[in-house]
Protein backbone atom coordinates (compact mmCIF):
# COMPACT_ATOMS: atom_id res chain seq x y z
CA UNK A 1 0.00 0.00 0.00
CA UNK A 2 1.84 3.30 -0.57
CA UNK A 3 1.36 6.18 1.76
CA UNK A 4 -0.19 9.45 1.22
CA UNK A 5 2.37 11.85 0.65
CA UNK A 6 1.19 14.23 2.79
CA UNK A 7 1.02 12.19 5.83
CA UNK A 8 3.81 11.59 8.49
CA UNK A 9 5.22 8.75 7.47
CA UNK A 10 7.74 7.26 9.87
CA UNK A 11 9.11 4.87 7.13
CA UNK A 12 10.18 7.63 4.84
CA UNK A 13 12.04 9.71 7.86
CA UNK A 14 13.75 6.22 8.61
CA UNK A 15 15.03 6.08 4.95
CA UNK A 16 15.89 9.47 4.24
CA UNK A 17 20.03 9.89 3.87
CA UNK A 18 20.86 13.39 4.99
CA UNK A 19 23.38 15.15 2.62
CA UNK A 20 26.82 15.47 4.03
CA UNK A 21 27.04 19.52 4.38
CA UNK A 22 30.19 22.18 5.44
CA UNK A 23 30.27 24.44 7.86
CA UNK A 24 32.92 27.03 8.21
CA UNK A 25 33.59 29.73 11.27
CA UNK A 26 36.33 32.14 11.96
CA UNK A 27 37.16 33.80 15.40
CA UNK A 28 34.42 36.19 14.78
CA UNK A 29 32.34 33.66 14.78
CA UNK A 30 33.51 32.45 18.18
CA UNK A 31 33.86 35.70 19.58
CA UNK A 32 30.23 36.50 18.81
CA UNK A 33 29.14 33.29 19.89
CA UNK A 34 30.59 34.04 23.30
CA UNK A 35 29.10 37.29 23.93
CA UNK A 36 25.53 35.67 22.80
CA UNK A 37 25.89 33.29 25.55
CA UNK A 38 26.82 36.04 27.90
CA UNK A 39 30.90 36.31 28.29
CA UNK A 40 32.22 39.39 29.94
CA UNK A 41 28.60 41.07 30.18
CA UNK A 42 28.99 41.68 33.70
CA UNK A 43 32.71 42.55 33.45
CA UNK A 44 34.40 43.24 30.48
CA UNK A 45 37.82 42.21 32.16
CA UNK A 46 37.08 39.34 34.13
CA UNK A 47 40.10 36.91 33.24
CA UNK A 48 37.95 33.69 32.83
CA UNK A 49 36.49 35.34 30.07
CA UNK A 50 38.27 37.61 28.29
CA UNK A 51 39.98 35.33 26.37
CA UNK A 52 37.24 33.83 24.61
CA UNK A 53 36.09 36.65 22.80
CA UNK A 54 39.51 38.70 22.59
CA UNK A 55 43.58 37.72 22.09
CA UNK A 56 44.26 38.15 26.05
CA UNK A 57 47.70 39.22 26.84
CA UNK A 58 48.87 38.22 23.09
CA UNK A 59 47.72 35.35 23.34
CA UNK A 60 47.72 33.74 18.90
CA UNK A 61 43.79 32.30 18.87
CA UNK A 62 40.71 33.60 20.59
CA UNK A 63 39.57 29.96 22.85
CA UNK A 64 36.56 28.31 22.09
CA UNK A 65 33.78 27.92 24.46
CA UNK A 66 32.48 23.88 24.28
CA UNK A 67 29.12 24.81 23.02
CA UNK A 68 30.03 26.28 20.65
CA UNK A 69 29.75 22.62 18.52
CA UNK A 70 26.23 22.83 18.95
CA UNK A 71 26.52 25.22 15.68
CA UNK A 72 27.79 22.32 13.75
CA UNK A 73 24.27 20.44 14.30
CA UNK A 74 22.16 23.55 13.15
CA UNK A 75 24.56 24.42 10.17
CA UNK A 76 24.31 20.88 9.36
CA UNK A 77 20.33 21.45 8.35
CA UNK A 78 20.61 23.79 5.68
CA UNK A 79 16.74 23.07 4.77
CA UNK A 80 16.14 22.90 8.56
CA UNK A 81 13.52 20.03 9.10
CA UNK A 82 12.37 19.73 5.78
CA UNK A 83 12.40 16.02 5.69
CA UNK A 84 10.19 13.98 3.14
CA UNK A 85 7.63 12.28 5.52
CA UNK A 86 7.88 14.78 8.60
CA UNK A 87 4.74 16.28 8.74
CA UNK A 88 4.94 18.95 11.32
CA UNK A 89 3.59 22.89 12.76
CA UNK A 90 7.26 24.92 12.38
CA UNK A 91 5.35 27.29 14.77
CA UNK A 92 4.84 24.47 17.54
CA UNK A 93 8.85 22.97 17.51
CA UNK A 94 10.41 23.31 20.24
CA UNK A 95 14.10 22.02 21.33
CA UNK A 96 13.60 18.89 23.37
CA UNK A 97 17.80 18.34 24.31
CA UNK A 98 20.66 19.07 23.58
CA UNK A 99 23.77 16.17 23.42
CA UNK A 100 27.23 16.91 22.55
CA UNK A 101 30.50 14.77 22.96
CA UNK A 102 34.12 16.40 22.10
CA UNK A 103 36.75 14.44 20.94
CA UNK A 104 39.65 17.46 20.62
CA UNK A 105 39.83 20.67 21.52
CA UNK A 106 37.72 23.41 19.03
CA UNK A 107 39.84 25.19 16.83
CA UNK A 108 39.22 29.10 16.71
CA UNK A 109 38.59 28.78 13.24
CA UNK A 110 38.18 26.16 10.52
CA UNK A 111 35.89 23.99 7.63
CA UNK A 112 33.98 21.23 8.94
CA UNK A 113 32.44 18.53 7.29
CA UNK A 114 29.21 17.03 8.89
CA UNK A 115 27.79 13.96 8.60
CA UNK A 116 24.31 13.81 9.46
CA UNK A 117 21.93 10.96 10.67
CA UNK A 118 18.68 9.90 12.01
CA UNK A 119 19.63 9.31 15.74
CA UNK A 120 15.69 9.04 16.58
CA UNK A 121 12.12 9.21 16.32
CA UNK A 122 9.08 8.53 18.86
CA UNK A 123 5.86 8.95 18.84
CA UNK A 124 4.67 10.31 22.09
CA UNK A 125 1.02 11.02 21.49
CA UNK A 126 0.39 14.80 21.77
CA UNK A 127 4.31 15.05 19.75
CA UNK A 128 6.83 13.74 17.72
CA UNK A 129 10.44 13.53 18.98
CA UNK A 130 12.89 13.53 16.63
CA UNK A 131 16.52 13.26 17.28
CA UNK A 132 19.16 14.19 14.96
CA UNK A 133 22.77 12.96 15.09
CA UNK A 134 25.75 15.23 13.28
CA UNK A 135 28.99 14.34 13.22
CA UNK A 136 31.71 17.01 12.52
CA UNK A 137 35.06 16.45 11.01
CA UNK A 138 38.40 19.09 10.51
CA UNK A 139 38.58 19.15 6.50
CA UNK A 140 42.02 19.41 6.23
CA UNK A 141 42.88 16.90 8.70
CA UNK A 142 40.00 14.44 8.63
CA UNK A 143 39.66 14.28 12.45
CA UNK A 144 36.36 13.58 14.15
CA UNK A 145 36.07 16.72 16.52
CA UNK A 146 32.70 16.36 17.98
CA UNK A 147 28.99 14.86 17.64
CA UNK A 148 25.58 16.61 18.23
CA UNK A 149 22.46 14.95 18.99
CA UNK A 150 20.17 17.24 19.08
CA UNK A 151 16.36 16.70 19.96
CA UNK A 152 13.01 18.51 18.79
CA UNK A 153 9.38 18.70 20.15
CA UNK A 154 7.21 18.89 17.67
CA UNK A 155 3.93 19.44 19.22
CA UNK A 156 1.08 18.56 18.05
CA UNK A 157 2.42 16.25 15.64
CA UNK A 158 2.54 13.23 17.46
CA UNK A 159 0.06 10.18 16.78
CA UNK A 160 1.46 8.64 13.30
CA UNK A 161 1.95 5.06 14.45
CA UNK A 162 0.45 2.36 12.76
CA UNK A 163 0.06 -0.29 15.45
CA UNK A 164 -1.21 0.06 18.99
CA UNK A 165 2.47 -0.02 20.06
CA UNK A 166 4.00 3.76 20.01
CA UNK A 167 6.58 3.95 16.99
CA UNK A 168 9.82 4.53 18.51
CA UNK A 169 13.21 4.19 16.95
CA UNK A 170 16.72 5.21 18.50
CA UNK A 171 20.10 4.32 16.86
CA UNK A 172 21.60 4.12 20.04
CA UNK A 173 21.58 2.45 23.39
CA UNK A 174 18.76 3.90 26.17
CA UNK A 175 21.60 4.25 28.83
CA UNK A 176 24.21 6.05 26.40
CA UNK A 177 22.43 9.15 28.03
CA UNK A 178 22.03 8.27 31.49
CA UNK A 179 18.94 10.39 32.79
CA UNK A 180 20.57 12.89 35.89
CA UNK A 181 18.87 12.56 39.15
CA UNK A 182 19.55 15.69 40.95
CA UNK A 183 21.32 15.21 43.94
CA UNK A 184 19.22 15.87 47.54
CA UNK A 185 22.22 17.92 49.36
CA UNK A 186 22.85 21.85 48.96
CA UNK A 187 25.01 22.21 45.36
CA UNK A 188 28.56 22.50 45.53
CA UNK A 189 28.37 25.88 43.75
CA UNK A 190 25.74 28.50 42.66
CA UNK A 191 26.35 31.06 40.17
CA UNK A 192 24.17 34.17 39.26
CA UNK A 193 23.88 35.34 35.82
CA UNK A 194 21.47 38.06 34.50
CA UNK A 195 20.33 37.51 30.53
CA UNK A 196 19.67 40.71 28.75
CA UNK A 197 16.37 42.26 27.22
CA UNK A 198 17.99 41.77 23.92
CA UNK A 199 19.75 38.46 24.52
CA UNK A 200 17.75 36.42 21.98
CA UNK A 201 18.33 39.14 19.43
CA UNK A 202 22.12 38.93 19.55
CA UNK A 203 22.04 35.43 20.15
CA UNK A 204 20.69 34.32 17.06
CA UNK A 205 23.59 35.79 14.97
CA UNK A 206 25.09 32.78 15.70
CA UNK A 207 23.17 30.63 13.02
CA UNK A 208 19.26 30.35 14.23
CA UNK A 209 16.95 33.28 12.76
CA UNK A 210 13.52 30.98 14.30
CA UNK A 211 11.71 34.05 14.85
CA UNK A 212 10.15 32.21 18.09
CA UNK A 213 12.96 34.24 19.47
CA UNK A 214 12.30 37.88 17.68
CA UNK A 215 8.92 37.80 16.45
CA UNK A 216 5.94 38.53 18.84
CA UNK A 217 3.55 37.43 16.65
CA UNK A 218 5.01 34.28 15.48
CA UNK A 219 5.74 33.45 19.90
CA UNK A 220 2.06 34.53 20.53
CA UNK A 221 1.25 31.90 17.79
CA UNK A 222 3.19 29.25 19.73
CA UNK A 223 1.77 29.84 22.88
CA UNK A 224 4.01 32.36 24.44
CA UNK A 225 3.44 36.03 26.20
CA UNK A 226 6.68 37.44 23.69
CA UNK A 227 9.97 35.41 22.02
CA UNK A 228 11.79 33.62 23.72
CA UNK A 229 15.39 32.62 24.44
CA UNK A 230 16.98 30.04 22.51
CA UNK A 231 17.67 26.51 24.12
CA UNK A 232 20.93 26.55 23.46
CA UNK A 233 21.25 29.94 24.40
CA UNK A 234 19.95 29.04 28.11
CA UNK A 235 22.66 26.06 27.70
CA UNK A 236 25.26 27.75 26.77
CA UNK A 237 24.82 29.96 29.78
CA UNK A 238 25.08 27.39 32.49
CA UNK A 239 28.00 25.40 30.35
CA UNK A 240 30.02 28.34 30.77
CA UNK A 241 29.13 28.75 34.19
CA UNK A 242 30.47 25.35 34.91
CA UNK A 243 33.61 26.32 33.14
CA UNK A 244 33.90 29.44 35.06
CA UNK A 245 33.00 27.52 38.61
CA UNK A 246 34.55 24.60 38.18
CA UNK A 247 37.16 23.99 35.27
CA UNK A 248 38.69 27.26 36.39
CA UNK A 249 38.27 29.40 33.16
CA UNK A 250 39.49 26.12 30.61
CA UNK A 251 37.37 25.03 28.37
CA UNK A 252 39.46 22.27 27.23
CA UNK A 253 38.28 20.16 30.49
CA UNK A 254 35.11 19.02 28.83
CA UNK A 255 34.50 15.96 27.31
CA UNK A 256 30.28 15.89 27.23
CA UNK A 257 27.46 18.11 28.03
CA UNK A 258 24.25 16.86 28.23
CA UNK A 259 21.10 19.06 28.42
CA UNK A 260 17.18 18.63 29.06
CA UNK A 261 14.98 22.18 28.20
CA UNK A 262 12.81 21.74 30.74
CA UNK A 263 10.71 25.13 30.83
CA UNK A 264 11.25 28.54 28.54
CA UNK A 265 13.28 31.58 29.20
CA UNK A 266 12.30 35.08 28.54
CA UNK A 267 15.26 37.17 27.83
CA UNK A 268 15.75 39.42 30.60
CA UNK A 269 15.55 37.03 33.37
CA UNK A 270 17.77 35.91 36.01
CA UNK A 271 20.03 32.31 35.32
CA UNK A 272 20.93 30.47 38.60
CA UNK A 273 22.72 27.34 37.79
CA UNK A 274 23.56 24.90 40.44
CA UNK A 275 26.43 22.68 40.73
CA UNK A 276 27.07 19.26 42.26
CA UNK A 277 29.91 17.81 41.70
CA UNK A 278 30.43 14.14 41.33
CA UNK A 279 33.42 12.12 40.58
CA UNK A 280 34.51 13.65 36.88
CA UNK A 281 30.34 14.34 36.69
CA UNK A 282 29.01 17.79 37.04
CA UNK A 283 25.71 17.44 37.50
CA UNK A 284 23.60 20.77 37.01
CA UNK A 285 20.05 22.63 37.29
CA UNK A 286 19.17 25.97 35.72
CA UNK A 287 16.48 27.95 37.79
CA UNK A 288 14.75 31.15 36.37
CA UNK A 289 15.44 33.54 39.14
CA UNK A 290 12.04 35.28 39.16
CA UNK A 291 9.73 32.55 38.67
CA UNK A 292 11.84 29.99 40.83
CA UNK A 293 11.54 27.42 37.90
CA UNK A 294 13.99 24.70 36.96
CA UNK A 295 14.33 25.69 33.01
CA UNK A 296 16.93 23.23 32.22
CA UNK A 297 19.16 20.12 33.68
CA UNK A 298 21.84 17.91 32.98
CA UNK A 299 25.57 16.88 33.68
CA UNK A 300 28.66 17.72 31.86
CA UNK A 301 31.78 15.12 31.98
CA UNK A 302 35.31 16.01 32.42
CA UNK A 303 38.33 15.17 31.77
CA UNK A 304 39.80 16.07 34.91
CA UNK A 305 39.80 18.48 37.74
CA UNK A 306 41.23 21.61 38.34
CA UNK A 307 44.57 21.30 40.34
CA UNK A 308 42.69 24.65 41.58
CA UNK A 309 39.40 23.15 42.70
C1 LIG B 1 16.75 18.73 14.93
C2 LIG B 1 17.04 20.26 15.09
C3 LIG B 1 15.94 20.98 15.64
C4 LIG B 1 16.17 21.82 16.85
C5 LIG B 1 16.00 23.27 16.50
C6 LIG B 1 15.79 24.14 17.70
C7 LIG B 1 15.33 25.49 17.24
C8 LIG B 1 15.27 26.51 18.34
O1 LIG B 1 15.22 27.79 17.74
C9 LIG B 1 14.06 26.25 19.21
C10 LIG B 1 14.27 26.62 20.61
O2 LIG B 1 15.33 26.98 21.06
S1 LIG B 1 12.91 26.47 21.67
C11 LIG B 1 13.50 27.04 23.24
C12 LIG B 1 14.09 25.98 24.10
N1 LIG B 1 13.18 24.93 24.46
C13 LIG B 1 12.15 25.12 25.34
O3 LIG B 1 11.94 26.21 25.82
C14 LIG B 1 11.31 23.91 25.69
C15 LIG B 1 11.14 23.81 27.18
N2 LIG B 1 10.43 22.58 27.53
C16 LIG B 1 9.08 22.51 27.58
O4 LIG B 1 8.38 23.49 27.34
C17 LIG B 1 8.45 21.18 27.94
O5 LIG B 1 9.41 20.40 28.61
C18 LIG B 1 7.96 20.38 26.69
C19 LIG B 1 6.82 21.16 26.02
C20 LIG B 1 9.11 20.17 25.70
C21 LIG B 1 7.46 19.03 27.14
O6 LIG B 1 6.56 19.20 28.18
P1 LIG B 1 5.23 18.32 28.27
O7 LIG B 1 4.41 18.55 27.05
O8 LIG B 1 4.61 18.59 29.59
O9 LIG B 1 5.82 16.85 28.17
P2 LIG B 1 5.57 15.63 29.15
O10 LIG B 1 4.11 15.33 29.21
O11 LIG B 1 6.29 15.88 30.44
O12 LIG B 1 6.34 14.46 28.40
C22 LIG B 1 5.81 13.85 27.24
C23 LIG B 1 6.85 12.90 26.70
O13 LIG B 1 7.91 13.67 26.09
C24 LIG B 1 9.15 13.44 26.77
N3 LIG B 1 9.77 14.75 26.98
C25 LIG B 1 9.32 15.71 27.80
N4 LIG B 1 10.12 16.80 27.71
C26 LIG B 1 11.08 16.50 26.82
C27 LIG B 1 12.21 17.22 26.34
N5 LIG B 1 12.50 18.46 26.76
N6 LIG B 1 13.00 16.62 25.43
C28 LIG B 1 12.74 15.36 25.02
N7 LIG B 1 11.67 14.62 25.46
C29 LIG B 1 10.86 15.20 26.34
C30 LIG B 1 8.80 12.82 28.11
O14 LIG B 1 9.84 11.98 28.59
C31 LIG B 1 7.53 12.07 27.79
O15 LIG B 1 7.83 10.81 27.22
P3 LIG B 1 7.49 9.48 28.06
O16 LIG B 1 6.03 9.54 28.27
O17 LIG B 1 7.93 8.37 27.18
O18 LIG B 1 8.29 9.60 29.33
Amino acid sequence: MSSDASEFDPDRIESYKFPETTYTYSERDVALYALGIGACARDAVDVDQLKFVYHEKGQKFIQVLPTFAALFSHGSLPGGLDLPGLKYDPRLLLHGQQYIELYKPLPSNACLKNIVSLAGLHDKGKAAILEIETKSYDKDSGALLCMNRTTAFLRGAGGFSKSSHPYSYSNYPKDNVPSVKIPKGQPFVVFEDCTQPSQALLYRLSGDYNPLHSDPTFAKVAGFTRPILHGLCTLGFSVRAIVKCICRGDPNLVKCISGRFLLHVYPGETLLTEMWLEGLRVIYQTKVKERSRTVLSGYVDLHGLSSSL
